[in-house]
């Protein structure tokens, strides 16, 4: 099957675009049947278990892998890291600063250096006596530095500090207010998404179980705490129900295109966080119950 990465730059608004996208390694599919527009000027996070295909996604999109079906594309220039923090060991920082504004046809300096000094990473230090996170943060200035219109970060959060954590997504979103670029990065630390993620791409066993704008996707959940009960206090699709010998709690896809259900007391109801809303789906799908 033709599979084609091609350069999405036209009068539409998607940055990202994955269309039937498959890869498989040898006979077992790692991607299957992948189709979603991500908006530009985004920050989507790309969420799923071990193995579910989020590396292998990223790195078809970033054109690392050939896809074996479908076509995938993304708008101007893309910056990739991957989660192995691709840097030379016996480059300084400063080295490296050097290596990007050779390799890079636009190279923004000032950004770059600005990226480094903002987490203290000294400069003349190889890279191989940094710790993994300072060499997470020099891999991150190099793609800042190329200013990309399409960021693309493979567990950028995993070398770092719970403080460091905060701090780069923090500076993300301040380089996404000021250049509009679109990130999308793949991590296991939902809970550190919130307030930073505005769109959601889930998968499960390499498909797209979830996918768009996460105000939307939230908006049509509700989380009911009530009773033990068999079965929720309002009609919808059931993604999780947890129960104790007292207490039920249900997470409730709202039917579509119908007035919000009220619900009298003793249940009440609450939004889902998108941690709640990942790991039910994620349960879900661990237990068979979705794709
Ligand atoms: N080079 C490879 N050769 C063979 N199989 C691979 C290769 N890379 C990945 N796979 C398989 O493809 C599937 C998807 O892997 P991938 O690394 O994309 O998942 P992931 O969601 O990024 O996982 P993790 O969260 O553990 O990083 C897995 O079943 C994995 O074993």
């Amino acid at each position: 099957m033709s599979t084609a990465i091609e350069s999405v730059v036209d009068s539409t608004a998607a940055a990202v675009r994955a269309r039937a996208l498959g890869k498989r390694y040898r006979a077992k599919w790692a991607l299957r049947d992948c189709t979603f527009e991500l908006p530009a000027g985004r920050v989507a996070a790309l969420v799923g278990a071990n193995g579910a295909g989020k590396t292998t996604l990223m790195s078809v999109l970033a054109g690392l892998l050939d896809a074996d079906e479908g076509s995938a594309g993304a708008a101007g220039r893309v910056a990739f890291v991957s989660q192995e923090k691709p840097v030379y060991r016996n480059f300084s920082a400063a080295d490296m600063l050097r290596l990007g504004a050779r390799l890079n046809v636009v190279w923004d300096e000032a950004r770059a250096r600005r990226w480094l000094a903002r987490f203290e990473i000294p400069l003349d230090r190889s890279c191989g006596k940094l710790s993994g996170g300072q060499q997470a943060q020099v891999a991150f200035a190099l793609a800042i530095g190329s200013r990309p219109d399409v960021l693309m970060l493979d567990e950028p959060l995993a070398n770092l500090d719970p403080l460091a954590r905060r701090e780069v997504t923090a500076e993300l979103l301040g380089e996404v207010d000021e250049t509009g670029m679109t990130v999308l990065l793949s991590t296991h630390v939902v809970a550190e998404l919130s307030g930073v993620a505005d769109y959601l791409l889930l998968l499960a066993h390499g498909r797209l179980l979830a996918g768009g704008d996460l105000d939307e996707l939230l908006g049509r959940h509700v989380s009911y705490t009530g009773p033990r009960s068999d079965v929720p206090p309002a009609l919808g699709q059931v993604v999780e129900a947890r129960h104790t010998d007292r207490q039920s709690t249900f997470l409730v896809e709202l039917p579509e295109g119908q007035p919000r259900p009220v619900v009298a007391g003793p249940w009440v109801e609450r939004a889902p966080t998108l941690e709640d809303y990942v790991l039910a789906q994620l349960e879900a799908t661990r237990k068979g119950v979705r794709a």
